[in-house]
């Protein structure tokens, strides 16, 4: 990534506590225009990483170094706002925070970004968390900021916020680069261009979404054929395949489908298309087995039963 593409840079920021835990030697860049995730199990360090980022905390040692004069808005996860306001009060509040500068979006644009038009006038007290975190996105939009921190912004949200939201983040990676952590990995895989793994304080994975489905995939594939096989044909297509690609696992785990692991993805190269025209019937989609996020992520903190 070229200095004018990168919006800011963690450069080996470590962040301890006294019970050992906390974050070490994180390093990553991230783009000005996109969206890059930090993914990692519960107490991973995501929200040490995300405070210290936008400033509310220090590190121990390392550095964040973002853009000269960027304005990084963070956002907690369910944000808290003083009871007695209403949404639009506390988007408007947000608004004055700008100094002067015109934002790209005004306040009661940001609030009918996040869905919240028929509410503005409505008091936080009562609100729920899923509205709570919309109005926390909305406050943050309206900042107008370079960098926009969102520490798990749909983890209140039912699914139909989840795609809201998702439609929201989609528009605004155009214009901003947008940190956000979540533990929803399907979310992550449709959203993010970036992601950085972390376990136990440590980052363990950083690259784009499909070096990391790649990177982290078993070079298995799942060839679904056009016909059904009797057991009878599929008992002897199995043992006439194995005869013929002695160094591939190959089963069909239904009658419809023959799975092949090959020792490597270079291996899978030569073989699997010699693999496809040995098979009884024709073939209507190979698929990558455990090719998703949340396979890849399983994998590689070490889950044993991904
Ligand atoms: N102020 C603090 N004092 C002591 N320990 C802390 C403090 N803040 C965070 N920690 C510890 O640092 C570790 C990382 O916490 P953090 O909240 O960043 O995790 P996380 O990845 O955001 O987790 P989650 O997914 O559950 O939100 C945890 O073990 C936590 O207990």
């Amino acid at each position: 990534m070229s200095a004018s593409d990168t919006a800011l840079r963690v450069d080996r920021v470590t962040r301890t506590f006294a019970n050992d835990t906390g974050i070490r030697d994180i390093t990553f860049e991230a783009a000005n225009r996109g969206i890059t995730a930090v993914i990692g199990p519960n107490g991973a360090g995501k929200t040490v990483l995300f405070t210290i980022i936008a400033g509310l905390a220090s590190a121990d040692s390392g550095h964040v170094v973002a853009q000269p004069g960027a304005r990084t808005a963070y956002c907690p996860d369910v944000p808290e706002f003083e009871s007695w306001l209403t949404a639009r009060e506390v988007v408007e509040n947000s608004a004055a925070m700008c100094g002067g500068t015109p934002s790209r979006t005004a306040p009661r644009e940001a609030l009918a970004l996040c869905g919240l038009s028929k509410v503005e006038n409505r008091g936080v007290a009562n609100f729920s968390r899923g509205m709570l975190q919309r109005l926390g996105l909305a406050a943050a939009l309206v900042l107008d900021p370079d960098v926009l921190i969102l520490d798990e912004p749909n983890s209140a949200l039912d699914p139909i916020g989840r795609a809201d939201i998702r439609a929201v983040l989609e528009e605004q990676r155009q214009h901003r680069c947008i940190l956000l952590s979540s533990h929803l990995l399907s979310e992550v895989e449709q959203l993010a261009d970036h992601v950085v793994v972390m376990n136990e304080g440590r980052l363990i994975s950083s690259g784009t979404t499909s070096q990391l489905l790649t990177r982290a995939a078993d070079p298995t594939w799942n060839i679904r054929l056009s016909t059904p096989l009797t057991p009878e044909g599929a008992r002897m297509s199995e043992h006439m395949l194995r005869a013929r690609f002695p160094e591939t696992r190959i089963r069909f785990p239904t009658d419809a489908i023959c799975q092949a692991r090959f020792s490597s993805f270079e291996q899978a190269h030569t073989e699997l298309p010699r693999l496809i025209a040995a098979l009884p019937a024709p073939l209507i989609e190979v698929t990558l087995e455990g090719r998703d996020l949340d396979a890849a992520f399983a994998r590689l903190i070490g889950d044993p039963h991904p």
